[in-house]
């Protein structure tokens, strides 16, 4: 059962990886730069990139736009931390946010979902549709559409009650689930897509918060994947974690690539390449490139492109 994410119907408007692991992809060694992301550097602002094109990414095909950002900025209060970033974002397609610290990958992320919105003295403007949709239009419902764009946090963050309940939550309240037994179903579905059941099943009435942090996170991710998301937004969501954990957490974004638009703000250059198809490269809140990462990673257009990738400044 799917919940409408409008109030009323609108008309249509318009922790690291491993950080011994260098990139990998299509058997070429891609340069390491996951050390230098740690680092900061000033640059100087960039050009506009235009919007991309439809490609063929590493890991396959990518789908047809799910959501069309158009000159989006992003003010905080009089300091402004976006400017004018157009991105086509694809479904069933990984897209990865890089860039150095305070470039503004975040805020973006957060746009998708307005999250924006709950912060004081942050404005956004410009223009993000979903499915041809306007988010930021007044009749969308900001809490259904957080629960269509569903987001994972650097820290996972699951409520203080049972691993059951953490994943129960959302559909119940969404009214997802007309029976006990539905709600049940619901749960195990979402435990089993994270990748979580089996290590979960024989506890599922224990506290979530009693799990390691990447048991969490998955636990976090088959919260969001319970209320029927369309898109995953993703905040570094391996930084808490170790490589094992990490690792895993790559593989089920692998998997759920599948079924979801899926976008991951990452700072390691190796996670890029290893989970997403399509990357997108800001730096001092614009957007300088983007395409498919392959490309990005061994034949990027812009000079910063390429400085950043190959650790030149991070
Ligand atoms: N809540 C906020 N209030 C004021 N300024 C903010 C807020 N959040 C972010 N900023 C500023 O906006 C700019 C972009 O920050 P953002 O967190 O989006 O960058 P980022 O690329 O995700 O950085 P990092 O990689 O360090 O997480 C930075 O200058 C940051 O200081």
């Amino acid at each position: 059962m799917k919940f409408k994410l409008f109030r009323a119907p609108e008309g249509r408007n318009g922790g690291p990886a491993d950080p011994t692991d260098a990139p990998r992809m299509g058997g070429q060694v891609l340069p390491a730069a996951d050390a230098a992301a740690e680092r900061q550097r000033d640059a100087a602002a960039t050009p506009l990139a235009p919007a991309p094109k439809p490609a063929v990414g590493a890991g396959g095909p990518v789908g047809a736009t799910k959501i069309c950002a158009r000159d989006v900025s992003v003010f905080y209060g009089d300091k402004q931390a976006l400017y004018d970033v157009s991105l086509d974002i694809p479904d069933k397609t990984v897209t990865a946010l890089i860039g150095p610290s305070g470039c503004g990958k975040s805020t973006f992320l957060r746009t998708m979902n307005r999250m924006n919105d709950t912060i004081p003295h942050a404005r956004v403007t410009g223009r993000i549709e979903m499915d041809g949709e306007d988010i930021n239009a007044k009749s969308v419902d900001p809490v259904l559409l957080r629960a269509r764009v569903g987001m994972v946090f650097q820290k996972p963050n699951p409520f203080p009650k049972s691993i059951y309940e953490n994943v129960a939550y959302g559909p119940r309240i969404h009214g997802l689930a007309t029976s006990k037994g539905e709600l049940d179903d619901i749960v195990q579905a979402s435990l089993k897509r994270a990748g979580l059941w089996e290590e979960v099943a024989d506890r599922l009435h224990s506290p979530g918060t009693g799990l390691s942090g990447g048991q969490q996170q998955r636990l976090v991710i088959a919260r969001a994947i319970a209320v029927e998301p369309e898109v995953i937004l993703m905040d570094e969501p391996c930084s808490a974690l170790d490589p094992i954990a990490t690792a895993k957490i790559e593989e089920l974004i692998d998997e759920l690539r599948e079924r979801y638009c899926i976008v991951i703000v990452t700072h390691s250059m190796a996670q890029a390449a290893r989970v997403s198809q399509r990357t997108a490269f800001f730096h001092l809140g614009r957007l300088v490139e983007t395409g498919d990462t392959e490309d990005i990673f061994t034949n990027p257009r812009e000079r910063r492109t390429l400085d950043y990738i190959t650790g030149r400044f991070g």
